[in-house]
């Protein structure tokens, strides 16, 4: 049969050049779940010139994220991932090969093995115990903490020393630059979909990731520069941060015939990890907190399997979160409902294939609408709204994605190197935030009266900033 013939994923109309780009709104995941409610799970539509197909069940998310694995495994070309990684040289946004396999085996092997992440345990420590003691003082001084604020500089300190070996430097708005980052690699950008298009630039997009390429080049630069500089001057700084292990790869595959890494993989690959650390460890927490708030017998309970587990003579310690099970599954319920990246990072389909009856061309791009299954009350019963991390209970679902109910590090080959750096870090905080303080809302503010608006981009952020108000709840210094 001609492959026009074959039947394609049902999907509304598309208009002639802009497809069905205007259904979005500024909530793609909300609009995009409303077309499922009535196309089904596998959703066709047409992004300017470009299909893509929208997956919105567990079911329909299985044949893509793990049977054909691999036929889904690369992901889009993008002109954010063009122009901000460099021609797409780090790990995240470039194309299934041998250059992926190469750059994310380096990755995991040299970053994000279980003994880095331990690596930096007393930094985490450290960092975290100079914010509990500014919560301190706003608790004795009885004012209201902008939370967002804090556990943004907190994960921004804490990333920044270990990615950079350093104190964040006064002279980069590095998280300002990365939260951008986030939104224009997020958004639909018109010059990705309609290529005659892209040299208007009706949305000022490419003005903007220019702009910003060269800003965050220039801060790259000059920080591999002082870590060479270091080097060539014998300076030992006890521990290696990200930038020594990877300029010491530089040399450790310098291969003409093999995988070759040099400086501008270097900054890509920072890139990446800035991207992947800063907003979204810090999102979950944010998330989570205002659900608490809203939910006191949440928030008590956490509170008593914190006093039982670690008791109240001492602060949370990384060694304590295997122990902590209610903890997990409030981050479990927390990413439930508010996935940090919506629609995972997208993937590209790398052959035609038929799945399920349905035709899908080489090129497509696909999303996974997780947080529509998130919010799926076929999946997760009646009260799929309500903020209740009892239902994790007893239930064998992992944050690796095998179940295809809950993808909030999304799942196989592309799924989140991270992992285990983002639990600890997200869990740490949440834990040592509830077990030192008790938190109330400003006067005049009533708990279900919170804001609870998101903002679309690759990652998913609150909309506004959290205020409380703190007091302490442990006898110690
Ligand atoms: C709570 C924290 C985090 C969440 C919720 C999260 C979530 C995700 C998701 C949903 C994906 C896409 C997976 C897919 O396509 O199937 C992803 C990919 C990725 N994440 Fe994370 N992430 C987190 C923390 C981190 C951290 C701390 C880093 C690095 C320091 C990181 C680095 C990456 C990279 C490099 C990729 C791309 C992998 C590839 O394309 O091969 N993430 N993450």
């Amino acid at each position: 049969r001609p492959k026009d013939d074959l039947k394609q994923p049902p999907g509304p109309w598309a208009w002639p050049i802009i497809g069905n780009l205007h259904l979005l709104g500024t909530l793609p995941h909300r609009s995009l779940q409303s077309l499922a409610k009535s196309y089904g799970p596998v959703l066709s539509v047409r992004l300017g010139q470009v299909p893509a197909v929208v997956i919105s069940s567990p079911e329909a998310a299985e044949p893509f994220l793990k049977t054909h694995d691999i036929v889904f495994a690369s992901r889009p070309k993008t002109q954010a991932s063009e122009i901000l990684s460099y021609g797409s040289k780090g790990m995240a946004f470039s194309e299934y090969g041998p250059y992926w396999r190469n750059m994310r085996k380096l990755c995991t092997l040299q970053l994000f093995s279980a003994s880095k992440v331990d690596m930096f345990g007393p930094l985490r420590r450290e960092e975290l115990g100079q914010l509990v003691k500014s919560i301190k003082e706003s608790a004795a001084a009885r004012e209201a903490v902008d939370l967002t604020e804090k556990v943004e500089l907190l994960v921004e300190d804490t990333m920044y020393k270990m990615i950079f070996g350093c104190n964040r430097d006064s002279r980069f708005d590095l998280k300002g630059l990365i939260h951008e980052t986030l939104e224009l690699v997020g958004a639909f950008n018109i010059a990705d979909f309609v290529s005659f298009l892209a040299p208007l630039d009706i949305q000022g997009f490419t003005r903007r990731l220019r702009k910003m390429s060269k800003e965050l080049d220039e801060i790259l630069e000059t920080i591999i520069r002082e870590h060479e500089d270091a080097q060539q001057g014998g300076q030992n700084k006890g521990h290696k941060d990200f930038v020594d292990i990877l300029l010491s790869c530089m040399d450790a595959y310098d291969d003409p015939h093999d995988f070759v890494i040099d400086r501008t993989n270097i900054k890509a690959i920072l890139l990446d990890m800035l991207g992947g650390s800063l907003d979204t460890s810090a999102a979950v927490v944010l998330w989570a907190f205002p659900e608490l708030l809203r939910n006191p017998r949440v928030m008590k309970k956490l509170q008593h399997e914190l006093e039982n587990q670690v008791g109240t003579s001492k602060m949370v310690e990384e060694a304590d979160l295997p122990r902590l099970s209610y903890l997990d599954m409030v981050i479990k319920e927390t990413m439930r409902l508010y996935p940090v990246a919506p629609f995972l990072v997208p993937r590209e389909c790398r052959e035609d294939i038929t799945i399920n009856g349905y035709y899908i061309k080489k090129n497509t791009r696909i999303m996974v609408n997780a947080w529509s299954i998130g919010r799926d009350p076929k999946i997760w019963s009646h009260n799929v709204e309500s903020f209740y991390p009892e239902r994790f209970l007893d239930s064998n679902m992992d944050y690796r994605g095998h179940n295809f109910q809950f993808l909030p590090f999304g799942s196989g080959r592309r799924g989140c190197p991270g992992i285990q750096l983002g639990l600890t870090t997200v869990k740490l905080i949440l834990a040592q935030l509830v077990h030192c303080f008790n938190w109330k809302l400003p006067e005049g503010m009533s708990p279900d009266k919170l804001d609870m608006t998101e903002t679309f981009g690759l990652s998913m952020p609150r909309a506004n900033h959290l205020l409380t108000i703190p007091s302490c709840r442990l006898p110690i210094n």
